[in-house]
């Protein structure tokens, strides 16, 4: 006897009310202990079998007279589907049939075929057929249930879409894989007879192993991203990798979730010392907190240090023998521009900075002999020696500068600390990265160094389309070759289908990986929202007044302040005071904490929000002048720095539009961004 818990039966537990949320936990209790001690439910549970259903193993729980849970058994197993009211309940489980994949031997639930002859039907034959040439019985092995079989071999490649709703995750992705052109082998069947023992459905069940277990699944202490893995997440954070392993993906497509649950598993493992890391500050916070979620054992939750690349070099200093360093904070141009003062260098400062920012730092080149014949590969101006003496002579005075005030750069430390580590060994066994696109040659180099070369030492999350610090920096040239152990994932699960379409027309259908090969970006969202709104206003006022109204509509909808962001391009400073005016709320700038406090609307920049999502979003000032900022553009007179300037840009405005889970706004004074214009 097992009872084992469906996905929708999560989701619709947590729609419902705290004393209806009680009940029903009350009633699966009683329900567990009468299987452990009779192996059946007692007569005082009031379950029943229900009329008018398409299979005679669903029956009904009845917590009180309003509430029922609609339950399915199967062999010894009760699965627990469905909770809401009576009517709700009853409509819910006359659509919907549990039924064992024919192929693959896996559980699954399945909509009734209602809604895919509605589907077949709106299907018009202008296009020519996706899956067609397809059999049936293969079609099944990839997860598509039988009653879907003609649908999807009708379906063209432009209505494809509405069937990627009603199909199993996985089954739609499997089938974008076709489309992609791709050989897709069907999963390995069930091999033990057991429906549920297997990935596909540890995607939408999750079998209880105990009172404890029961506990956690009905007091919503997980949430859905730390149960119901997709199959192909789970065989990310399972499969055994012969060296570096790279995680791509769009944004949303669950990146950090497979990040997170790896690294748990390896700690679980206990093969040694495990890091995650990543780019920024704010997303390491973000992920030290769902690691102890995923973890509540402490000793198994300290073998995983959670720091960001940067912080993690400043600690590893002191026990290198590096000292204790003290990093530059603030702009570097100051100081470039006074040693050029200095100096009476005819260098121009704009060309200087690239130089520095694009090439010597990241490239840790200290020294004359390091940099007079460093590769310059992807810069827009070729220099003759000459030229190269004269930047070194400017950069030579101004690093002593830097040595004298006892500073460094990150850049700089990342690269004396993975140097360091060559040298006296790697400190962790296992390291996962995050926001992987976001490293440059001293990253990667420093995270090179921290597991020594073997099985599982590395594994790189990221999503190029995403890469708003830095240029493409070449993995492979850095010693991290992912070469055949590179996984793309496809299945949004944060944005509504519309808020992603948007911000996929922002983007390249297609965009170069860190060694330029071309990697599609098609992915697929789980659920339908409103449109995007795009609104132009006269005046800045005007446009905080717009923002306000669009704001409070959203409170009065039912979202929490906390729910909120308010975006913008540069820092908002004055627009967050006069925002928590005109919305009379309290205002956030999350530049202190990762958890917005959920009673304070969020007014950040795009770049804090970066890893984090929201209910709704409204993106503030995209205009002409403010995207790319033309103080900034100005000062960029290469080519090649203009048009990797204009790329961040890009980028930065789809980061920014992807944090909106069911609701954006895209607001402007004057003239829109003519990044929005695709
Ligand atoms: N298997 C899953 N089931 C349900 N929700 C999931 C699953 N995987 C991820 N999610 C949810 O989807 C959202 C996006 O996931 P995540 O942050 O891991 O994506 P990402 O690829 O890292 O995104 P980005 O690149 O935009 O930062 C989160 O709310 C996460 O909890």
């Amino acid at each position: 006897m097992r009872i084992i818990t469906a996905l929708s039966f999560a989701r619709s537990v947590d729609r419902l009310d705290t004393q209806s949320q009680i009940l029903i936990k009350t009633a699966v209790m009683d329900l567990q202990f009468d299987l452990m001690r009779d192996g059946h439910p007692r007569h005082g549970l009031r379950i029943h079998k229900l009329k008018r259903v398409k299979d005679e193993g669903i029956m009904s729980i009845s917590p009180d007279k309003e509430l029922r849970i609609i339950v399915h058994r199967h062999a010894q197993d009760y699965t627990l589907l469905y909770a809401d009211h009576h009517d709700a309940a009853y409509d819910w489980a006359s659509r919907r049939r549990p039924e064992v994949n024919p192929e693959s031997g896996v559980m699954q639930v399945v909509e009734e075929l209602e809604r895919t002859e509605v589907i077949t039907r709106f299907i018009t034959q202008t296009m020519p057929y996706a899956f067609n040439h397809y059999e049936a019985p293969y079609l099944m092995s990839l997860g598509v249930p039988p009653s879907y079989v003609d649908a999807v071999r009708h379906a063209t490649v432009d209505n494809v879409d509405a069937l990627f709703e009603v199909l199993p995750d996985e089954a739609s992705e499997r089938l974008l894989d076709l489309m992609d052109g791709k050989l897709v082998l069907p999963p390995t069947p069930v091999v033990n007879g057991d429906p549920f023992d297997h990935p596909d459905a540890r995607r939408h069940f999750h079998v209880i192993t105990g009172e404890a277990d029961l506990e956690a699944a009905l007091s919503g202490r997980w949430e859905e991203w730390m149960v119901y893995l997709h199959p192909s997440q789970r065989q990310l954070v399972e499969k055994p990798f012969n060296g570096p392993a790279r995680v791509s993906g769009s944004a949303g497509t669950g990146k950090t979730v497979v990040a997170l649950h790896r690294a748990a598993e390896l700690a679980r493992s206990d093969s040694g010392a495990v890091l995650l890391t990543c780019f920024s500050r704010t997303l390491a916070e973000s992920l030290a907190e769902k690691l102890t979620q995923l973890l509540p054992d402490t000793a198994v939750r300290h073998r995983v240090t959670v720091l960001n690349l940067h912080r993690l070099a400043l600690r590893l200093a002191p026990e290198l023998g590096l000292g204790t360093p003290r990093v530059h904070s603030g702009d570097i141009e100051p100081l470039f521009r006074q040693t050029l003062f200095q100096l009476g260098s005819e260098v121009a400062l704009a060309f200087l900075l690239s130089e520095w920012r694009n090439v010597i730092e990241p490239r840790g080149l200290i020294t004359w002999e390091a940099y007079r014949s460093a590769p310059r590969t992807g810069r827009g101006v070729a220099l003759g020696a000459r030229q190269r003496r004269a930047i070194w002579t400017v950069v030579e005075v101004a690093l002593k500068e830097l040595q004298r005030q006892g500073e460094t750069t990150w850049g700089l430390l990342s690269h004396q600390v993975a140097e360091a580590l060559e040298r006296q060994g790697a400190p962790f066994r296992h390291v996962i990265t995050d926001e992987a696109q976001d490293l440059g040659p001293a990253e990667l180099r420093l995270l090179r160094a921290l597991a020594p070369p073997g099985p599982d030492d590395l594994m790189l999350c990221g999503d190029a389309g995403q890469r708003v610090y830095r240029g493409r920096s070449s993995w492979l040239a850095m010693g991290v070759d992912v070469r055949g152990r590179s996984t793309r994932l496809k299945i949004n699960y944060r944005t509504s289908q519309d808020i992603r379409q948007f911000a996929d027309r922002l983007m390249p259908t297609q965009l170069a990986d860190e060694e330029g090969e071309p990697e599609s970006r098609r992915t697929l969202s789980r659920f339908r929202g409103p449109a995007p709104e795009v609104q132009r206003f006269g005046t800045q006022p005007a446009q905080i007044k717009g923002v306000a109204l669009w704001v409070q509509a959203r409170l009065v909808e039912g979202l929490r302040p906390g729910e909120v962001a308010v975006l913008t391009r540069t820092q908002p400073g004055r627009r967050a005071e006069l925002l928590a005016e005109a919305c009379s709320i309290p205002v956030q700038t999350l530049e202190h904490q990762v958890s917005p406090d959920p009673e304070q609307l969020v007014v950040t920049t795009m770049h804090r929000a970066k890893g984090l999502e929201f209910r709704a979003v409204v993106l503030m000032d995209v205009s002409d002048e403010q995207i790319p900022p033309r103080s900034l553009m100005a000062l960029l007179e290469d080519l090649a720095d203009r048009e990797t300037a204009l790329e961040q840009e890009r980028q930065l405005l789809y980061v920014a539009t992807t944090r909106a889970r069911e609701a954006l706004l895209i607001s402007y004074v004057g003239e829109p961004a003519a990044l929005l214009v695709p």
